[in-house]
């Protein structure tokens, strides 16, 4: 692994090379920021970095590690605490979906869940907050989900309300240290999550258009969030009326809705049937 010699700022990404991910990255690299990308397919790393080399001229470093992997999200911890070759931001956006129930669901897939979506993001922030503090600067940005807002989406909504608290209690401590920590909340984005965890997307129709993001809407809204150093980031003035809506209605209301609902409706995306 190689250090940037440049004088420009390093932000390292995980899951840089799709959906969200490879939307930071790419503003970041635009913002004239050198990178550290993190995954697991190296072929989809390297082309990542080659892109962002040729594109913005920055330094791209690939960190190749499945997240769910102990000893390989301790390479990554010691990247993230690296003296010597400092991180200034830190995006933790790796993740995906289950599309199955935590009681009776594969109790292998939760682990990995966990693992991905709480545990790296716990140890990562925390080889972020030990070297950015002392050096009085720093980014972290977590991305967790309106869905950690909703009891009843699953191990899914359980992860992401980790990240939301977990954040929002960085933000807090970190107060006068220099350094923030900001919790970005997206609604429905189309990349390859839903593919990839067999949902679907949503169609062409008003309703989805009024329901989907645009990745890059996301991006922009949450690292200018970001480098304001707010805690909390909801893209959109429709999703903030959602997450506003959700922050007052008492949980044991939205989670008896929720419980109401044809079971096939809950496992299924809003815009499945479109
Ligand atoms: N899409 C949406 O509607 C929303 C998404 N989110 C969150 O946004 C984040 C990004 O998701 P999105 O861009 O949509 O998903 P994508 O499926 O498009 O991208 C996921 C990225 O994460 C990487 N990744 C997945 N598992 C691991 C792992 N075990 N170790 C390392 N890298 C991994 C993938 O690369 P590789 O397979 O090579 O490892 C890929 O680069 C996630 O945290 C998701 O929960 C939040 C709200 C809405
Ligand atoms: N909001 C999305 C992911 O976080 C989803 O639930 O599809």
């Amino acid at each position: 692994m190689s250090s940037s010699p440049s004088s420009r700022p390093t932000a390292l990404v995980t899951g840089a090379t799709a959906g969200l991910g490879a939307a930071y990255a790419r503003s970041l690299a635009r913002r004239g920021h050198d990178l550290v990308v993190v995954a697991r397919d190296v072929e989809r790393l390297e082309s990542t970095a080659s892109a962002l080399r040729t594109e913005f001229g920055v330094e791209v470093e690939v960190l190749a590690a499945d997240l769910s992997d102990r000893a390989a999200l301790q390479r990554v911890a010691d990247r993230v605490g690296s003296r010597e070759a400092p991180v200034d931001v830190l995006v933790n956006n790796a993740g995906f979906g289950l599309r199955q129930r935590f009681v009776d669901g594969e109790p292998a897939d939760h682990e990995r869940m966990f693992d991905v979506l709480c545990r790296a993001v716990m140890v990562l922030s925390r080889a972020a907050t030990g070297a950015m503090v002392p050096r009085g600067r720093g980014r972290i940005l977590n991305v967790g989900s309106v869905a950690g807002l909703v009891p009843g989406g699953g191990h899914y909504s359980a992860a992401k309300a980790y990240v939301i608290v977990l954040t929002e209690t960085m933000a807090g401590e970190l107060r006068g240290t220099g350094v923030s920590a900001t919790v970005v909340e997206p609604g429905y984005v189309r990349t390859e999550f839903h593919a990839r965890s067999g949902m679907s997307s949503g169609g062409t129709s008003s309703l989805s258009s009024r329901i989907w993001l645009d990745i890059e809407d996301v991006v922009d809204a949450s690292l200018e969030d970001l480098f304001a150093g707010r805690p909390v980031s909801v893209p959109t003035k429709r999703w903030k009326a959602v997450s506003a809506v959700l922050d007052v209605v008492p949980r044991r209301v939205v989670s008896s809705v929720w419980n109401r609902m044809p079971s096939g409706a809950k496992r299924r995306h809003p815009t499945a049937g479109e």
